[in-house]
């Protein structure tokens, strides 16, 4: 397993002199190629502050961030960005394959290669039968899939999430929770999601970092050892769900990582490097048709 993202050192400081206010505090973590890894943290610890820096749209005061191994000091070419606020993210006066192109437009690609690209994308979020039609005709659901649409058409080495799900109803956030999984799992995608929901964090991802309140920094970083298949139901009633939940909770709320829970935590750490080699392997076997 190759490291994709390597944050070290980061802090991030908004103002000068007295009026300085401390974002991010001195982070440093890695994510592995193919991981889907979540931040979560209180209100107003910095996440986003974080993400910006991450995406190369704010430059850190101190720190760096790399991707693949490249430094970044700008907007990387292949990562992208899904917003929480779909509606002011896609162009109303364009079509939502027009949409899910725009990015495509500042690539050396064929016209026919972007059309191509896009209709592929929409196809991994089920929305092949409404490329024709404009976002204002969508549900909020549908419009956030569009938007993931968009990114995935890009094929990012890494794809940032910023509270995606945070603006649809709870039954559009379970089937959202769910696509995101199957993309990670069919496309061996790299994933970063911030959210502020406990529950979220720990069904969607393979390891949750937690992060203090204001300036955010890492409080623990915990891998989830639950199946790579599951279920809105089942998964969230088992009991190592109900564990780590807890403990994403007490962890937000000022305690320290309980031994249990570090000890549990090794032994799921092994369970998902091993589901991480069987992801990429399935991969590779899929490219290469093998
Ligand atoms: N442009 C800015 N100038 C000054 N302070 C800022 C700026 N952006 C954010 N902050 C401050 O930095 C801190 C972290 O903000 P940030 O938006 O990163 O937190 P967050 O964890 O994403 O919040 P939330 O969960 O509420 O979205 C907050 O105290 C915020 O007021």
């Amino acid at each position: 397993m190759s490291t994709m993202l390597e944050v070290s050192g980061l802090s991030h400081r908004y103002g000068t002199g007295a009026k300085a206010h401390t974002a991010v505090n001195e982070l440093s973590f890695t994510v592995e190629a193919g991981q889907l890894a979540s931040i979560v943290g209180p209100s107003g610890c910095g996440k986003s502050t974080l993400l910006r820096c991450i995406a190369g749209l704010t430059p850190p005061t101190e720190g760096a961030v790399s991707l693949h191994g490249d430094r970044v000091d700008g907007v990387p070419d292949d990562l992208a960005v899904v917003f929480q606020d779909y509606s002011r993210s896609l162009f109303p006066w364009l079509s939502v394959q027009k949409n899910v192109e725009f990015p495509l437009r500042w690539r050396s690609l064929a016209k026919a290669e972007r059309r191509k690209r896009a209709a592929e994308a929409l196809e991994q979020v089920g929305l092949s039968a409404v490329g024709g039609k404009y976002p204002w005709q969508l549900s909020g659901g549908m419009q956030q899939r569009v938007s993931i649409a968009r990114a995935l058409a890009s094929r990012p080495a890494l794809l940032l999430m910023d509270e995606p799900f945070a603006s649809v109803d709870a039954q559009t956030r379970f089937e959202l929770e769910d696509l995101t999984r199957r993309v990670q799992r069919e496309q061996g995608s790299t994933i970063l999601v911030v959210t502020h929901d406990i529950d979220e964090s720990v069904y969607l991802s393979d390891r949750v970092l937690v992060l203090s309140k204001s300036p955010a920094s890492i409080v623990a970083d915990l891998p989830v050892g639950l199946p790579a298949e599951r279920d809105q139901i089942t998964t969230r009633e088992s009991a190592e769900f109900v564990t780590l939940r807890g403990e994403v909770a007490r962890l937000l709320h000022g305690g320290t990582p309980s031994s249990e829970t570090a000890a549990s935590a090794t032994a799921a750490s092994d369970a998902a490097e091993w589901d991480l080699a069987e992801h990429a392997s399935d991969v590779t076997e899929t490219k290469t048709g093998s």
